[in-house]
């Protein structure tokens, strides 16, 4: 990632998230504000609006698949997000802890409490609305919010090593404001009772992760879940019930950072749990405009207004758009440029990300679509839908290939591009950007 001092990177939060933990590997720099927003749409949103430079946030786990709130923010159906494009990725080892109060517990001291109390409410108040998250002073999100709390890479939600130049070790220390003497232990008993537990709270990806500990806990089989917006927004919920019934589903950072006792280590489902992470960034206002002088200077001359608008649409080579919910004017107007992404070094494996969609009354319209991508030799890596939100039983397309669009319209990708414009109704790319995978 460019390296500036201005950049504001967003993520899903509050501090200890394990977006939190994927930010700082891909942004391991103190040169870069963290900024922990309350949803995976505020992160799009503050991207958008250019209020944050980068975005991070979840979009897959190798056991329990795509994250659907971020499929659904880049399905965009309110054409809200249009010039945010992938940038990058990050991987993160998961490994799930239940936090809670050991049975028996209460506030020890009412200063304490007051304190961690204030602390939350603080940070709730300055998370730029909506409930759900913690919006901390920005250099509190880096140093006090989760360097801090990190032991080891291996202490909980691990990185892969790739995605692990992270500074997950980094150590900078601002104020946590947590009491000097937090009003909870953080050292479990051996196997802590669990029957004093009535409720949970976690983010619905990791109930999916952690089935058969939940399943098999007799205690919490029938414990109500409430499901809310990151792992970390659980601990807090947590840290702030005074009557140390509700546990949560979250990281042993998240322990540590909310003051709460690691009453299960290592409940997640598989050892090898990952969950990806995307890093968001947004087409500047420069590059779209000499795209669109490109593009105007492509248009041979002599060209009838109809051939322009043909020449246009064959086009590829800076659009993002070929955009199902703009009409063919609109989307003439806007000729989105190209990212900083399309020109990294020849060397390494690329990724690309795209949307499209069909017409479901057309026979082979969906195969025609795919096959696309094998005739140019693009390993096709996943595929997903979600619904159109136009009609049922209609699809949005998402798929995932090896490869980038490589400026000048030239390559494979945007010869598969060109052919893809005629199989299908419309599609749009969502970036390009180097594979972090090992
Ligand atoms: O970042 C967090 O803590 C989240 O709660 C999000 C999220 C996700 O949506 O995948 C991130 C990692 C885990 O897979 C579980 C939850």
């Amino acid at each position: 990632m460019v390296e500036d001092k201005n950049s504001v990177v967003a993520f899903l939060g509050p501090e200890a998230s394990y977006t939190h933990q994927a930010t700082l590997s891909s942004f391991p720099s103190p040169n870069y504000t963290l900024l922990p927003l309350p949803t995976i749409s505020d992160v799009f949103a503050s991207v958008q609006s250019g209020s944050a430079t980068h975005g991070v946030v979840p979009f897959e786990n190798s056991s329990n698949g795509s994250v659907v709130f971020t499929l659904d923010l880049f399905a965009d159906k309110e054409s809200k997000y249009q010039d945010i494009l992938v940038q990058g990725e990050a991987y993160v080892g998961v490994v799930h802890c239940l936090l809670g109060r050991e049975e028996g517990w209460a506030p020890r001291d009412a200063g304490d409490w007051d304190l961690l109390g204030k602390e939350i409410i603080q940070q709730e108040r300055g998370g730029g609305g909506g409930g759900g998250g913690g919006g901390v002073n920005h250099h509190d999100a880096r140093a006090g919010g989760l360097a801090s709390v990190i032991e080891s890479p291996t202490s909980s939600g691990t990185s892969t090593p790739k995605a692990n130049q992270s500074n997950l070790q980094h150590t900078a220390s601002l104020p946590v404001h947590l009491p000097s003497n937090p009003p909870v232990s953080s050292t479990p008993s051996p196997s802590p009772s669990l029957t004093h537990i009535t409720k949970l709270y976690s983010h619905p990806q990791a109930w999916g992760q952690c089935t058969r500990f939940l399943s098999s806990t007799s205690r919490l089989k029938s414990t109500e879940r409430q499901d809310v917006s990151s792992t970390s927004r659980a601990a807090q919920l947590v840290a702030e019930d005074r009557t140390g019934r509700s546990a949560a589903i979250s990281s042993k950072i998240a322990a540590g950072r909310f003051g709460l006792t690691v009453l299960k280590e290592g409940i997640e489902d598989r050892k090898d749990n990952v969950t990806r992470f995307l890093v968001l960034g947004k087409r500047s206002k420069k590059e779209e405009e000499e795209a669109t002088a490109k593009e105007q200077d492509a248009v041979p001359e002599g060209a009838t207004a109809s051939e322009e608008a043909k020449e246009m649409a064959k086009n590829v080579e800076n659009s993002v758009y070929h955009d199902y919910y703009r009409t063919p004017d609109q989307e003439q107007q806007r000729r989105p440029a190209a990212a900083a992404s399309l020109s990294p070094p020849a060397t390494s494996t690329y990724k690309t990300l795209l949307t499209f969609t069909i017409s479901h009354a057309n026979p082979g319209a969906l195969a025609s679509s795919l096959s696309v991508f094998s005739k140019h030799g693009l390993n096709l890596t996943s595929i997903n839908t979600r619904p159109s939100g136009v009609e049922n039983w209609n699809y949005i397309f998402f798929v995932e290939f090896q490869g980038r669009r490589e400026e000048g319209g030239r390559g494979k990708v945007n010869e598969a591009l060109r052919e893809l414009g005629e199989a299908c109704t419309a599609w749009r790319w969502l970036g390009s950007w180097e594979s972090a995978q090992s």
